[in-house]
């Protein structure tokens, strides 16, 4: 995710629909409405339905006031019975979005705002479309004077993966269009999440200055060199998932394995090291302890007779 302020990403957009709605035709091709659609909507850039919409996407304010930042590039994009759609790029900010304006025959078209990792700009403009279309439905059905349009956030995120075996990285790279640095380089790469997943030992007194992570959370037992290298992150702001917490789902299984337990029993409590790892993120939080700490004091509590 390259934007840094969220609330200034909604207001970015907000005053994106503000000014597709003042501007007909200006930023966006304007198209007269066409109502009562039961097809799906087509758009001239190979539309697709986004794949794997369930639960990732997160709907995060609606449009309705403006802000004053100005839009970057915006391209308009034909979809037949849409009045306006627009594909806009953030230079500033990397940020990638859509607007759409569907229909304003019964007032200025409002919306919600939605982020989510899709697979391509199509399957933003896709969703844009629907969710548009869907809100100028509901308002014309509960006799609103409101149009519909929606507008999305494309998140976009990068997988760089290092391992001292070649083949191994290349083979992750290929899979999942992955970019390859050398193991050594890995540490200091920047990122938002540095996840170590093969020895230990990846933060020292060596990589400690180089880190350009914010998150660190990773499958690797003892990650950190000394217990001391936690307090050390948290002075430099990175947030530390203590290893431990995070990698117990093997386990966790064993013991579920031991105790005879189906596999559904046992995915269940797997599921809970989310849950284990937000307590430990809690408490660091409420009592200014490093992550790391609060993570030995939670276990340790249960290792006193
Ligand atoms: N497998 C589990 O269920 C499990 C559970 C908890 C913790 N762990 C810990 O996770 C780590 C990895 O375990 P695994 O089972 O996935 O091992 P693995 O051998 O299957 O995979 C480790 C990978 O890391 C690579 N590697 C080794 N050193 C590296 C380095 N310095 N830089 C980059 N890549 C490197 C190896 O080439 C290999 O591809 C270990 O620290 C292990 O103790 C594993
Ligand atoms: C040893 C086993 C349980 C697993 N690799 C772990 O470290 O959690």
């Amino acid at each position: 995710m390259v934007v840094s302020n969220l609330t200034q990403a909604v207001g970015f957009f907000n005053y994106l629909l503000v000014l597709a709605n003042r501007l007909p035709g200006d930023a966006a091709t304007h198209r007269p409405p066409q109502r009562h659609r039961t097809r799906r909507p087509r758009v001239d850039t190979d539309g697709r339905m986004p794949a794997g919409m369930s639960g990732l996407d997160r709907d995060i304010g609606h449009l309705s006031v403006p802000s004053v930042r100005m839009p970057g590039m915006m391209t308009p994009i034909h979809a037949d019975g849409f009045e306006q759609v627009a594909l806009c790029r953030d230079e500033e900010t990397g940020l990638r979005s859509v607007v759409v304006i569907h229909d304003t025959t019964l007032g200025p078209a409002l919306g919600g705002v939605r982020m989510h990792a899709y697979p391509d700009e199509d399957a933003a403009v896709v969703d844009g479309l629907w969710l548009a279309e869907a809100m100028t439905l509901k308002a014309a059905a509960a006799g609103l004077g409101l149009g519909g349009g929606w507008s999305i956030m494309i998140e976009a995120a990068e997988l760089i993966v290092a391992d001292t075996d070649p083949r191994r990285a290349d083979a992750v790279a290929a899979r999942h269009g992955a970019r390859v640095v050398a193991p050594e380089a890995a540490p200091a790469v920047a990122c938002d999440v540095l996840a170590p997943c093969g020895l230990g030992s990846v933060v020292t007194d060596q990589t400690l200055p180089w880190l350009e992570c914010r998150i660190i959370v990773g499958g690797a037992n003892n990650v950190l060199a000394t217990p001391a290298h936690a307090a050390m992150l948290q002075a430099r702001g990175i947030l530390y998932a203590p290893d431990f917490c995070v990698n117990a789902g093997d386990l966790i299984f064993l013991e579920e394995q031991l105790l005879g337990h189906d596999s559904a029993h046992a995915e269940a409590r797997v599921r809970q090291v989310g849950v284990r790892v937000a307590e430990v993120l809690d408490r660091s939080r409420r009592t200014g302890v490093s992550t790391a700490d609060a993570a030995t004091e939670l276990a340790r509590a249960r290792l006193r007779p």
